[in-house]
């Protein structure tokens, strides 16, 4: 059901999308769809489908190799068969009006750019730093303020966080179900500026022996001899 205005006093639901192997389609091609599809390819829908007349070079190349089936033609009634989540993109509001629709019609979630009663779900500006995401929403207030705070978090997490996370993840697997007995304020307590600085300095190796030892030798012997 389309959101009114009256809508307005709710917020939307902050979450992550699994979309690995399902089908995503995108209608239109232009730059606002290739940011949608840059955004899209690490997630490995499969297939991921773009439909448009003409689409970005971006577009064009990563159907080449393989990484998504271009339709190339205009969208018509059937095309989000079988989609789990569709983007309407196109420069033609009645067009992403239409892919909305049928989009309602079977239930799949649709984001129709710069329409939000078509739109069930939103896209954040987005900060990344390796696998570390960090998604930034109004609630669509003013997506000038999510792309005004996106460019300060940018400034403020500089690219060896996604070093800071591989650290702790590696920690993280090695623990094993031990994992589970580890208070989260002894996390909090670890990851100080010690170990920050270790990383900052890329000293990666070292960091996830200092993490470890902080952390885990103890439990993860006690746990084996259990
Ligand atoms: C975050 C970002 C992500 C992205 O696009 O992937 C994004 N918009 C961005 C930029 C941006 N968009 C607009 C401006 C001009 C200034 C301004 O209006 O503020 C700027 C600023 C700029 O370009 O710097 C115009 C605009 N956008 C929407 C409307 C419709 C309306 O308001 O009715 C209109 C009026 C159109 C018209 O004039 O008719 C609607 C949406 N835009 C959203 C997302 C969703 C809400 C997100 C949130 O919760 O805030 C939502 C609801 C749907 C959607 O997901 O598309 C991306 C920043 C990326 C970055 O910099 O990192
Ligand atoms: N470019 C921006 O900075 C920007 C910013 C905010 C909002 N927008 C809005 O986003 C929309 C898309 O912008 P853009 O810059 O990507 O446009 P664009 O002109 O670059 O691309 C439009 C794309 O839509 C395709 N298309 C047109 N009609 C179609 C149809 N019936 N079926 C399938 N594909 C169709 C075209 O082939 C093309 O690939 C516009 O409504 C624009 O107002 C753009």
């Amino acid at each position: 059901m389309a959101r009114t205005h009256a809508d307005k006093i709710y917020d939307y639901y902050p979450a992550f999308l699994d979309l690995c192997r399902k089908k995503v389609v995108v209608v239109g091609g232009g730059e606002i769809a290739t940011g949608k599809v840059r955004g899209l390819i690490p997630c490995g829908p499969d297939p991921l489908v773009v439909i448009a007349p003409e689409v970005s070079d971006y577009i064009r190349e990563k159907a080449i190799e393989g990484a998504l089936t271009w339709i190339q033609r205009e969208y018509t009634y059937g095309d989000l068969e079988g989609a789990y989540i569709c983007f309407a993109a196109t420069d033609d509001k009645s067009a992403n009006a239409k892919v909305a629709k049928e989009a309602r019609e079977r239930n799949i979630p649709v984001l129709a750019v710069d329409d939000i009663p078509n739109c069930d779900f939103i896209a954040p500006a987005v900060v990344r730093r390796g696998r570390l995401v960090i998604a930034i929403s109004t609630n669509a207030l003013s997506p000038a303020i999510a792309s005004h705070v996106r460019r300060k978090i940018e400034r403020d997490f500089p690219p060896h966080w996604a070093h800071l996370l591989e650290v702790a993840a590696t920690v993280r697997e090695r623990l094993g179900p031990a994992r589970f007995t580890i208070d989260p304020e002894e996390w909090q307590r670890a990851l100080d500026d010690d170990l920050k600085s270790l990383v900052w300095e890329g000293k990666v190796d070292e960091a996830t022996e200092l993490l470890w030892s902080r952390l885990a030798s103890d439990k993860v012997e006690l746990e084996a001899r259990a």
